[in-house]
């Protein structure tokens, strides 16, 4: 089993829920990625959803954006990102680490070529945002091929026959995104997103991670009770860009225990 599955199963045996917090490789600076992945582990993250910087990253808001640009100005490219995760599994070598990326940057270094160094650096899984659906079962073979769980990436607007598609070619998890709109967006409907996962969950037996819109203790808790792993990008990320130099590490444990305390209390 792979990692991202022992890490779902493990949970489920102590009724937990999983937090999966994003953080954008490179941001704020190109020494302190590893050692924010650490401090993530430390105050409650179970799986790491790490971000390729990009120049055009259309899923995102402006905080992520703005990430990216930070990432991008400090000369960090996928290379760097693959030594990144190596340098972090030297001293952890259980907590699951996704990649999430657009395709471009992945496509330039060659499917084969990045699954095999990506696996080598210790990535468990990929989220590439703009893989169009009729190259996803290609590109997932690629990566499954390698040991990598592909995951995709399901959206209000996924009809029911692209979930299936994904069903049938997703591993790890399925990451549902919670609204239309981009990341850091507001105005999550939990009514809604609780009907949707339903529709996922009877075509598809993988976990379901929700995202998009969770932004404090609260709705972290309300999307425990429906799903099982909670992804929270645009608030640490804008935690990271106003915190004062030398702080960032702190600022980001602090937010990290109060989102853990929200997911934990749904399965009170
Ligand atoms: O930022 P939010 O609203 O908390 O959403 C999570 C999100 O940031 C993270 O999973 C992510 C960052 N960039 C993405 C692009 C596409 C899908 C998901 C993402």
């Amino acid at each position: 089993m792979s990692r991202i599955g022992q890490t779902f199963t493990a949970l489920k045996a102590q009724n937990k829920k999983a937090l999966i917090p994003f953080i954008t490789a490179g941001d704020p600076g190109k020494g302190l990625t590893v050692p924010l992945m650490h401090a993530l582990v430390e105050s409650g993250a179970d799986i790491i959803e790490l971000g390729v910087p990009f120049s055009d990253p259309m899923a995102d808001g402006p905080v992520i954006q703005r990430a990216s640009e930070r990432a991008l100005a400090n000369k960090v490219g996928l290379k760097d990102v693959l030594a990144m995760v190596a340098e972090f599994r030297k001293s952890n070598t259980t907590t699951p680490v996704v990649l999430m990326g657009y395709a471009n940057p992945v496509e330039h270094m060659g499917y084969e070529a990045f699954a095999q160094a990506a696996s080598a650096a210790g990535v468990d899984g990929v989220l590439t945002v703009d893989i169009p659906p009729e190259e996803s079962a290609g590109v997932a073979d690629v990566f499954k091929a390698h040991g990598l769980d592909p995951i995709f990436l399901l959206s209000p607007t996924t009809p029911e026959s692209r979930i299936e598609q994904v069903a049938a070619v997703a591993g790890g998890f399925i990451y549902y995104v919670s609204l239309k709109g981009v990341t850091g967006s507001a105005n999550l409907d939990t009514d809604e997103v609780a009907r949707r996962i339903a529709m996922v969950r009877a075509h598809c037996s993988l976990p379901v991670g929700v995202g998009f819109g969770i932004r404090d203790a609260a709705t972290a808790e309300a999307v425990a009770r429906l799903a099982d792993a909670v992804v929270v990008g645009s608030r640490i990320v804008g935690e990271i860009e106003s915190a004062p130099e030398g702080e960032c590490a702190n600022r980001v444990r602090h937010l990290l225990a109060d989102l853990r305390r929200g997911v934990d209390a749904a399965s009170k």
